[in-house]
């Protein structure tokens, strides 16, 4: 099924380099329909509405596709720099299962774009670029929110560590290898809550990962799914979670999941099946033999950054690609259609666009897709006032119910602290 704003004829979209800028690309936004993608503060951010999508079935993201490049090819471009995120440029938001969930494009009036210290706008027919070179007042977006009052999602943490024993017993008895678990989390503040005061946040705390708005889903992801630019693919693979600790523990936690044989098999399910998804798009594939350690303010993963060039001659686009990979083990499980049914049997909640793809796409095709991860989706219910966030955690033969409650806690605790600092 899909749902698209109605077609417009050609429409011209124009690129102005703005060179080298210092103000923060988050400090832009307005506070109603942020769109952004950023990391080390540089990335896009963008605003306003030219067209959009939504769309959802077995064959969403081709349908996306072939929107995309339909309105690429009606589109009057005059894009002077030519790099990746310049001319016209969609926002993605993908449904963890887009067959059945709702994924959102949105094609921005304005974006702003910044890439090796050089600034540009984009602007999409008349539409005002005012606001591209006047930030946001700090008041305006560190408006406080008051109290804050939390309710369980789903499932209460009691029953979902049972879901997680569950899991576990039907791993040992043979039926899958991993599967990843998630939960949710309600929270209602006295006032409604601003992204931008949350973007800001998780950008200032979170500075490694790529921190995302769209359609109302924030976030902070250290994950990335896909980066294509030109015939280049990369991603950074994340699976195996430790917690932060003080000192020598922080030492002796980072030590323990360098060494860990369980986190280390949960890993390898996530790196092996984005690998196979990608083989036969690619003449070269570039897997580390060993995980590195990524370290985050909260949490500590084992990590593979995978690089990968596609093949000359495969005319396969960016969505396609992600819909290829999509999901990997380190949101899902393996093999990936009995850990999906067990999700849906056991996780009791409907991620919506949790866990999914999320990113932008140019018209080269260019783009990035990172996953939803250590989000919240403001939800607009209560006045704005209400916010809906998620964590998960794989499961593999050995986990510890507890512990990867605990995981959880310390996963939320990361768009917590953004709400509540
Ligand atoms: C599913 C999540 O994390 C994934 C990514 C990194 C590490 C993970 C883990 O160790 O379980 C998860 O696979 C989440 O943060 O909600």
């Amino acid at each position: 099924m899909t749902m698209a704003a109605e077609a417009t004829d050609a429409t011209s979209v124009t690129t102005t380099a703005l060179g080298p800028r210092r103000t923060p690309l988050l400090t832009l936004l307005p506070a109603e329909g942020a769109l952004a993608w950023v990391r080390r503060g540089e990335g896009l951010v963008g605003w306003g509405e030219a067209d959009r999508l939504e769309v959802t079935g077995p064959h969403a993201l081709a349908e996306a596709a072939a929107w995309w490049a339909d309105r690429c090819a009606r589109t009057d471009a005059h894009d002077p720099l030519g790099v990746p995120g310049s001319g016209p440029v969609v926002f993605a938001s993908i449904a963890f299962d887009p067959a059945a969930g709702t994924s959102v494009f949105v094609v921005p009036e304005v974006v702003v774009g910044r890439r090796d210290g050089q600034t540009w706008v984009t602007v999409a027919g008349e539409a005002d670029d005012d606001r591209a070179v006047v930030e946001t007042s700090p008041q305006e977006a560190a408006t406080s929110i008051g109290r804050l009052a939390y309710a369980d999602g789903a499932l209460d943490p009691v029953t979902w560590c049972g879901a997680v024993g569950a899991a576990v017993r039907r791993i040992d008895a043979g039926e899958l290898d991993k599967v990843v678990l998630a939960r949710d989390l309600l929270v209602t503040a006295d006032r409604p809550l601003d992204p931008r005061r949350l973007l800001l946040r998780l950008a200032e705390r979170f500075p490694d990962t790529w921190t995302f708005a769209v359609e109302g889903l924030l976030g902070a992801t250290p994950e990335l799914l896909l980066r294509r630019t030109g015939r280049h693919l990369d991603a950074r693979v994340l699976a195996g979670t430790a917690p932060r600790g003080a000192g020598a523990d922080d030492d002796r936690l980072a030590a323990g999941l360098a060494g860990s044989v369980k986190d280390h098999a949960e890993h390898a399910y996530a790196v092996t099946s984005l690998a196979d998804a990608l083989r036969p798009f690619v003449d070269e594939l570039h897997v580390p033999e060993h995980p590195s350690l990524l370290t985050l303010p909260n949490v500590r993963h084992l990590a593979s950054d995978v690089h990968g060039r596609q093949r000359d001659g495969d005319g396969t686009g960016l969505l396609e690609l992600v819909a290829a990979v999509h999901p990997t083990a380190a949101v899902c499980g393996s093999p990936t259609a009995t850990a999906a049914r067990l999700i849906g049997e056991l996780e009791g909640m409907d991620r919506g666009r949790y866990a999914g793809p999320v990113g932008w796409l140019d018209a080269r095709g260019d783009g990035e897709f990172g996953l939803a991860l250590r989000c919240a989706e403001l939800t607009g219910a209560e006045g704005g006032r209400q916010a809906r966030l998620f964590a998960g955690c794989g499961i593999v033969s050995g986990s510890d119910p507890i512990a990867e409650l605990a995981e959880t806690q310390t996963k939320l605790a990361a768009f917590q602290a953004a709400l509540e600092d």
